[in-house]
């Protein structure tokens, strides 16, 4: 057992403008301080008793500058080096939004060195796992988001996931031993880093995917990624299984300062709460006296009991922002964290006995002691008596009932087998015999002899029939139920099969670029074959996951290839995948090189045997038996070049491998950003559509009161936005007067005049909330844009929403050409940037 307090270190995130209001003090070798000085405000008069400074004590500060790697190096590894050691570890981020947390925990997005304490963390549990061969380990993956205090499963890959409450709802039980069980929370095995990564990924996409506005996931919400570990040595019974918790809470921030109402409101008490009683938790356990501490009352403590002053080795991240308007909130983040240290861990080795192992121990245990017998008593033993050894049995037996001595014995010699057999042949007797009052072996049981007789024998006999028969049932029971799961097992790993084939081959066909990095990897390490093929079976699952995204009919795709274009994220979504092609080239030349490395060891290998052979031959002539012994200046210098070759072989195969990491993490990080616009276009789409059926209800009521009073100022067409919807409306300015329609002109599904309606309905797909699908033709939508909008020849359904909608996309294309028309414009345009 490890006793220790929960460690506490402090990160400061990088602000824009260096800022005086605190300073960090490396205090000794293990500890540091930070100090917040706050000037009093004068405007509270000028006796004010406020204190001004505030310092608190952290095991390390990492001040702004630090890299993501230092937070690993100091604070993750040696969490997960205990986790492989067989103690329970946790993780966690505590701070105020926009603090930094999930950029501590999970990482940035955007470049491969932003790379969080997940990513970084599992990477390093494989490294050690393939350089401990002695060991097997099976890793196990959960993520868990814990929302409103209820648990949803982020490792749902369900394809048509679109909010949180899609995500299955996890659920808290409790066995009698007070161990808390997740309910419904996905465990799935990853057995290698890329596996494990896209496990993380899907995580991720869910819980962005989920977050809508008034749910800003990451924000509101707390998630809690596990690596679960089985630790064991070939052959031993002993597992050592521990825990990984790597922990992004919510924002801290207190409710008042958010200044939140509604739905938001209901949300931050719940986060409040949660942190709140998570607060009381970490109070009771700080101080010694208390004897109940109260996890049960949120999801977010009882998931964490074992982390807090349980079996775990704990450590906090107290992420910080240091601009002067979050400095309340950074001392009560550091105010927080000086009371989480004061709990005490009590960390055990999870050590147990695999009842598996210990049954194929035991059996080979007593296969072992039967041969030793064997050896000692001369006489090779079976599991089950043979025909000979039954009728020596049957005449023994025999003669020693017929013995009329009462003090003759039965000698079996120690063969438990044997006095088995005999005592179940003596039961069977006085069975048979009691039951029918007759003799059963040649008079050995007389009538007479037997205790028992009439309807109380049948009886007995009737019971044990069915006692038997009862017993066969049961066992045939159990052989039905058996083959059953046997029957549906199999069944579920061929249809498995069948779905992973299916998507492995659809993955390699989409994803072009990855495919290419991984088959120039996989070709130079062959022997890493049946890992690509399962790793590509995993990110085959990822990447349909995240192909989801609607798909765009002719019209919208050309908007969205513009959107992109204008979105923030272009250029780094660019920078990403020159990366990715550089590394791509990188990894395909460094496969060319492998080859020649591979070739030419061998080559040299042939050189040497052949030179080997050569001095064989002739020591055989000089008849020179010490040759082996011998050194030759050829033979050495072989193969010093084949060790120097060797070397080079590893070197090249370690960097590949670390390209192979970096172009995975790039592939993900694309893959997200697309998820990411796709979502943010959709947003954008909806919104237009919405502006534009706004603008056409405005349209129609200033119609309608032009029509009641003509001579107002907005029928005189003063106003040109109103003058431009109608003429999207009516397809051509003027073509329909408004003022000369009646009433029942705006109740008609179809305007009683305007253009033919040409369109079907088939052309209105779902785009966000209500939005146009596609249009005849593309063609036509070019003439549109390029020229005012004023051609009849825009296809009208004739329903006002679904017309709203198409001019809005009308709309949305125009606005998003004469934006790409003034970039084209621009001096960076000029220079050919675009
Ligand atoms: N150390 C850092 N270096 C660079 N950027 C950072 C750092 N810390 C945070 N950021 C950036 O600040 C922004 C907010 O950070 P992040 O989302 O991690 O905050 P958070 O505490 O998780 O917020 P929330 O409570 O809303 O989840 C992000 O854009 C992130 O990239």
């Amino acid at each position: 057992m490890v006793k220790h307090t929960i460690q506490i270190f402090a990160r400061i995130k990088p602000a824009p403008k260096t800022s005086a209001v605190y300073s960090v003090e490396k205090e000794d070798q293990i500890g540091s301080s930070i100090e917040f000085v706050v000037p009093r405000d004068l405007a509270q008069g000028f006796v004010n008793n406020k204190k001004e400074s505030y310092k608190f004590r952290f095991q390390k500060i990492f001040d702004q500058s630090a890299k993501q790697e230092d937070i690993f190096e100091n604070i993750a590894k040696p969490v997960a080096d205990s986790v492989l050691a067989g103690y329970n570890g946790t993780i966690f981020a505590y701070g105020q939004t926009g603090s930094g947390k999930t950029f501590t925990i999970t990482g940035g997005a955007e470049h491969y060195s932003d790379r969080g304490v997940i990513p970084r963390t599992l990477s390093y549990l494989y490294e050690c796992f393939s350089q401990e061969s002695s060991m097997i380990y099976t890793t196990h993956i959960s993520y868990l988001e814990i929302y409103n205090d209820i648990g949803y499963d982020l490792l749902e890959s369900r394809q048509d996931m679109s909010k949180l409450e899609d995500l299955p709802k996890v659920s808290i039980q409790e066995d009698p031993d007070q161990n808390i069980h997740l309910k419904n929370l996905s465990m799935l095995q990853s057995g290698n880093e890329e596996e494990a990564l896209n496990l993380l990924f899907l995580g991720d996409t869910n819980r962005m995917i989920a977050e809508t506005p008034m749910n800003q996931a990451s924000t509101r919400s707390h998630c809690i990624f596990t690596v679960h570990l089985c630790r064991r040595e070939p052959g031993s019974a002993t597992v050592r299984r521990s825990k990984l918790h790597l922990v992004d809470l919510a924002g801290s921030d207190r409710v008042y300062k958010t200044g939140l109402n509604g739905q938001l409101l209901t949300e931050a008490k719940y986060i409040n709460l949660s942190l709140h009683y998570l607060e009381q938790v970490i109070i009771a356990l700080s101080e010694k006296k208390r004897s109940h501490i109260p996890y049960r009352n949120s999801m977010l403590t009882s998931v964490l009991r074992d982390s807090l002053g349980g079996n775990c080795m704990t450590t906090m991240i107290a992420t910080v922002a240091v601009d002067k308007r979050n400095i309340d909130e950074s001392i009560s983040t550091c105010r927080f964290a000086q009371r989480v240290a004061l709990i005490k861990n009590e960390a055990i080795l999870n050590e147990e006995l695999d009842p598996a192992l210990l049954i194929a121990r035991l059996r080979k245990e007593v296969q072992s002691l039967k041969v030793e017998l064997s050896m000692v008593t001369g006489v090779q033993r079976e599991d089950q008596l043979t025909g000979d050894e039954i009728h020596k049995l049957e005449e023994l037996l025999k003669t020693f009932l017929d013995d009329p001595d009462p003090e003759v014995t039965l000698n079996l010699g120690p063969d438990l087998r044997k006095i088995q057999h005999c005592f179940s042949r003596l039961k069977m007797m006085v069975l048979e015999k009691s039951g029918r009052e007759a003799p059963l072996t040649d008079g050995i049981i007389t009538p007479e002899a037997t205790p028992m007789s009439g309807d109380f024998h049948e009886s007995q006999q009737c019971a044990t029939e069915v006692t038997k028969l009862k017993e066969i049932l049961t066992q045939r029971d159990n052989e039905i139920s058996i083959l059953i799961k046997m029957l549906k097992s199999e069944k579920k790993k061929a249809q498995e099969a069948a779905t992973q084939l299916a998507k492995f081959t659809q993955s390699q066909n989409i994803v072009s670029p990855r495919a290419a990095a991984q088959s120039s990897v996989s070709n130079e390490e062959s022997n890493e074959a049946d890992t690509n093929v399962t790793a590509a079976h995993s990110e085959g699952r990822a990447i349909q996951y995240m192909k989801k995204g609607p798909k765009f009919s002719m019209g919208k795709q050309e908007a969205f290839e513009i959107f992109l274009r204008d979105h923030e994220d272009h250029l780094i979504i660019e920078e990403n995948k020159t990366q990715l092609k550089q590394r791509s080239v990188e990894a395909k030349g460094l496969g060319g090189q492998l080859n020649e490395t591979r070739n030419r060891i061998n080559e040299l290998k042939k050189q040497l045997e052949m030179r080997r052979r050569q001095r064989a031959a002739h020591a055989v002539l000089d008849n020179n038996m010490d040759f082996e012994d011998e050194m030759d200046p050829v033979e050495e210098k072989l193969r010093t070049q084949i060790e120097r070759e060797k070397k080079s072989y590893k070197s090249t195969i370690d960097r590949l491998k670390a390209l192979r990491t970096e172009i995975e993490h790039l592939q993900l990080l694309l893959e997200r950003a697309k998820v990411k616009l796709q979502r943010d276009f959709q947003k954008w789409w909806g919104e237009e559509a919405f502006r534009m059926q706004e603008s056409e209800a405005v349209a129609k009521s200033a119609a309608l009161i032009r029509r009641s009073s003509p001579h107002s100022p907005i029928s005189s067409g003063s106003d040109t936005s109103l003058s431009s919807v109608q003429e999207y409306y009516t397809g051509q300015a003027g073509n329909l007067d408004y003022a000369s329609c009646s009433a029942e002109d705006f109740r008609s599904p179809t305007p009683k005049r305007g253009p033919p309606v040409t369109a079907s309905p088939a052309w209105v797909d779902e785009l966000g909330q209500r939005a146009i699908s596609d249009v005849k033709s593309s063609s036509q939508l070019r003439d549109l844009s390029t020229t005012s909008i004023t051609s009849s020849s825009i296809p009208l359904t004739g329903d006002m929403k679904a017309d709203a909608d198409i001019m809005a996309f009308v709309k949305a294309r125009e606005k998003l050409l004469q934006k790409t028309r003034q970039h084209l414009k621009s001096p960076l345009a000029s220079q050919g940037k675009l």
